[in-house]
């Protein structure tokens, strides 16, 4: 394993995890051991790191109990400074970013300069407790995190820890972050999840749907001119028999022509609740003069950025399970364990796909270069297309060349989805904003492998096969067994 790590691998991992506290206790910058809480607003608590200015929250928890805020003495929007560098101008909230598009997200954001906080309320911890899963990776606390990140980089990310469904929450860490743009991962993003039983449908579109709109009135109410980002799917478009535009097509009927919206036929009830927030946002585009960026985003495949590289105390996320893990990334780790790749159905449905290192890219790209007031923008965010039986076919050729005997098997599909499909989507906004992708490649495939082959002792093998069926969803509560 060793071997295969140092000749074929792009990543790097520290061997251990006990030297980055061992460095810190020893280092000018000791690791704090205990907190000063500091008794502040109505709604939050505000948490000093022992040495940091009581002046500034870094971590602020939601909290039932009212108690009063002290005045931020250092209100600073950054839009008020002088310098050119837009990165400089622009205080970044990453809502989700303690998952695993929105921690790279919000790390590259600080590295490339931006005021970055996190908002997060860590539902998604409790549902791997919940259902018995576990990332492939050993992962953090979003504190230590943070502390790391500060250490190797002197860079502050704020951490407000609550809930955005609790608008005065919300309300609080809008009034003291004072975001200029709000990234929006913060939603239940599997679609499986939805379909294990009526209440996680009912949870994942009232979770998604009514965050957004919190977020929606949070802008209006305290910073009019912050720019939304927001993570949408190419799922909201389903498959149909025409190419697919980005957000929107042009229609001639009867002899008269206008651009609509592209028609959404989404087929889960997680990728429905985006559809709902899609029409949402379109709609106080128009009635408030709200400026949005829809990223309808694909499959996300890889697990390493050149930020969580930097340090084992960084590392992502990386879901290989039948819930949260989806289609390449589970491939991999199956082939690490010598399970058959789990193609569902016939294996043409085909989607589109991209590196998380252009996942982080597409979002500063679309900060860097904001919608206009009352405009509502939809980027196809994605770099190549691949069906699943393509990708099982590259995942087997990878894992020969590593010496792994790979087989693939169809599995009945727990879903209900085509097939077989035309599928022709455009995404060439973002590459017209200046977005390098970096496409799937032997080398990339090489070292996902690897990485699997890394951590294969904490694989669950019970996690692989799916257990969810889109058509025996009932009202029953289901606890998921394996
Ligand atoms: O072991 C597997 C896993 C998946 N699939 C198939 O691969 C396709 C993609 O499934 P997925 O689980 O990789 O991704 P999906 O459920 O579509 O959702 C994921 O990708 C979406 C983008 S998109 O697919 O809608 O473009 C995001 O919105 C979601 O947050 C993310 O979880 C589906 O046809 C599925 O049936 C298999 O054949 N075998």
């Amino acid at each position: 394993m060793a071997h295969l790590l140092s000749t074929s691998c792009s990543f790097k991992i520290p061997s251990c995890r006990k030297p980055f506290f061992q460095s810190l206790d020893q280092g000018p910058n000791a690791f704090p051991t205990s907190f000063t809480v500091k008794t502040s607003n109505p709604l939050v608590r505000r948490v000093v790191l022992p040495g940091e200015s009581s002046q500034r929250s870094h971590i602020v928890y939601a909290t039932t109990t009212p108690i009063r805020q002290e005045a931020s003495a250092q209100k600073h929007s950054a839009l008020h400074q002088s310098s050119n560098d837009a990165s400089k101008q622009k205080r970044v909230m990453v809502i989700g970013g303690d998952g695993y598009c929105g921690w790279a997200t919000a790390l590259h954001l600080s590295k490339k300069g931006y005021e970055v906080a996190i908002v997060d309320n860590l539902i998604r911890r409790l549902f791997d407790h919940q259902l018995g899963l576990d990332s492939l990776t050993p992962i953090s606390s979003i504190q230590n995190r943070i502390r790391c990140w500060k250490y190797l980089t002197g860079k502050t990310i704020e951490l407000y820890i609550g809930d955005i469904c609790d608008f005065e929450f919300l309300s609080e860490t809008f009034k003291s972050f004072e975001p200029d743009a709000v990234v929006h991962f913060g939603e239940q993003r599997s679609a499986p999840y939805s379909m294990i039983d009526r209440s996680r449908a009912v949870y994942t579109q009232h979770n998604n749907v009514i965050g957004t709109l919190n977020v929606l009135f949070a802008i209006k109410e305290f910073r009019e001119h912050c720019h939304l980002v927001k993570l949408g799917t190419m799922g909201e478009y389903g498959t149909p028999n025409i190419d697919i535009e980005e957000g929107y097509i042009t229609i001639t009927h009867n002899g008269r022509t206008d651009t609509l919206p592209y028609p959404k036929q989404a087929s889960s009830f997680y990728h429905l609740s985006k559809v709902h927030d899609s029409n949402n946002i379109a709609f106080t585009c128009k009635a408030w003069g709200i400026r949005a960026t829809d990223l309808n985003q694909g499959v996300v495949y890889g697990v390493t950025t050149d930020e969580t590289a930097m340090h084992e105390e960084l590392c992502n996320r990386f879901d290989y399970d039948a819930v949260f893990g989806t289609a390449l990334n589970r491939f991999c780790v199956q082939a690490a364990v010598g399970h058959p790749l789990t193609v569902y159905g016939k294996g043409g449905q085909t989607r589109g796909y991209l590196d998380i290192r252009d996942t982080v890219q597409c979002v500063e790209i679309a900060i860097a270069n904001p919608a206009e007031r009352g405009e509502f923008r939809v980027f196809n965010q994605f770099t190549e297309q691949f069906s699943v039986n393509e990708l099982a076919a590259l995942v087997t050729k990878a894992g020969e060349k590593l010496g792994l005997d790979v087989e693939t098997k169809s599995v009945p599909n727990p879903r209900v989805e085509a097939e077989e499909h035309y599928y022709n989507a455009k995404h060439t906004k973002l590459i017209e904003l200046g977005l390098k992708p970096h496409l799937l490649s032997d080398s990339l495939l090489d070292s996902l492998l690897n990485f699997a082959i890394l951590y294969k002792d904490r694989v669950d093998s019970k996690q692989i096969m799916p257990n969810v069926s889109w058509r025996k969803i009932g009202v029953k509560p289901k606890t998921v067994t394996t």
